[in-house]
């Protein structure tokens, strides 16, 4: 299947830091890909530079394989996109900005977004300025799907929502989007939305993408290791993907990634009285993941994977 995203050793330096260093992304067409990391990770940096936003120092990016500096005005316009903290012109009205953002498009679904406007009651007469955040949000949202795109990128897109919104609202997007084979790419801080919509995460940490696997694999590749022994040990077992252990008298917790056979049996060689292996949800293996320093992060990615 084709790629709708193709970075090729995207760079971008601010004051001498690399914030984004050498990514190669490949986003699937049809899929929802989640682009993950901490606070500073370099998320919306990539993300300016794949709406052509900033400009890379170093490597190019494709979207629906047109170079993003030479991006057609036909294929941008099948490129929806909501930037960080859901910029729109404030003076404007709800009707305003629809009409000021229609004609940049030749297909626009009106009735999506009268539906939407309708089942938030926001009303359109209003001003963006005497909006609700979330409501802000919600507006930019439906402004960014109503053409129809045939890739959607997000950054953030749920910064400001409740939980209710965000389960009804960007879910039902995602679904609509998705049925037509359409592409996602979205960031987010909320791994239980993640989790629930995504088929595709990347962890960038430190400006690298050190993860780049389906959602469900990383998920079930780290696992919680309890064990208890007759006496504690001198020092905790080491083995290959420790993310990071603990000791307690008798008790040994290991966090470990990629968790197999292998582990088990050099493990029961220990002779634990007793030994139980947990599986995380998304929120805790990335914290998990991401807690510790970069160098020590194995990396998940389709080319080391086979995925
Ligand atoms: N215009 C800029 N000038 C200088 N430094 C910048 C600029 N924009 C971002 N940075 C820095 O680049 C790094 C990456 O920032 P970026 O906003 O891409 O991170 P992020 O992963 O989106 O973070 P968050 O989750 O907090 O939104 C940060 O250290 C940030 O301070």
């Amino acid at each position: 299947m084709a790629d709708a995203i193709v970075t090729d050793r995207l760079t971008k330096y601010f004051g001498g830091r690399r914030v984004v260093n050498g990514l190669n992304l490949k986003v699937r067409e049809g899929s929802v890909y989640a682009l993950l990391g901490r606070n500073g990770a370099g998320k919306s940096t990539t993300i300016r530079m794949l709406l052509g936003l900033l400009k890379p120092d170093f490597g190019t990016a494709e979207l629906l394989g047109e170079e993003v500096s030479q991006i057609t005005p036909a294929t941008r316009a099948q490129i929806g996109w909501v930037g960080e903290g859901h910029p729109l012109y404030r003076w404007m009205t709800v009707d305003g900005a629809i009409r000021f953002v229609r004609p940049f498009y030749q297909q626009w679904n009106g009735d999506f977004v009268d539906q939407v406007l309708d089942h938030f009651d926001i009303p359109k007469k209003k001003r963006l300025s005497k909006l609700s955040n979330g409501q802000r949000a919600q507006v930019s949202l439906a402004l960014a799907v109503a053409p129809d795109p045939k890739l959607l990128i997000l950054d953030d897109p749920t910064i400001g929502l409740d939980a209710v919104v965000r389960r009804d609202f960007l879910e039902s997007i995602i679904q609509i989007i998705q049925q037509q084979g359409r592409t996602i790419l979205f960031s987010s801080h909320i791994l239980s939305d993640v989790d629930r919509v995504a088929d595709h995460i990347g962890i960038l940490s430190e400006g690298v993408l050190r993860v780049d696997c389906p959602t469900e694999h990383f998920r079930e590749s780290i696992r919680k290791v309890v064990m208890e022994f007759a006496e504690p040990l001198k020092e905790p077992p080491a083995c290959p993907g420790l993310l990071s252990s603990s000791a307690s008298g008798e008790r040994v917790e290991l966090v470990i990634v990629n968790y197999g056979d292998e582990h088990r049996a050099y493990l029961d060689s220990l002779s634990p009285r007793s030994m139980d292996v947990l599986e995380f949800n998304l929120e805790d293996a990335f914290v998990e993941y991401t807690r510790g320093r970069q160098g020590t992060m194995p990396v998940f990615r389709r080319e080391t994977m086979n995925v």
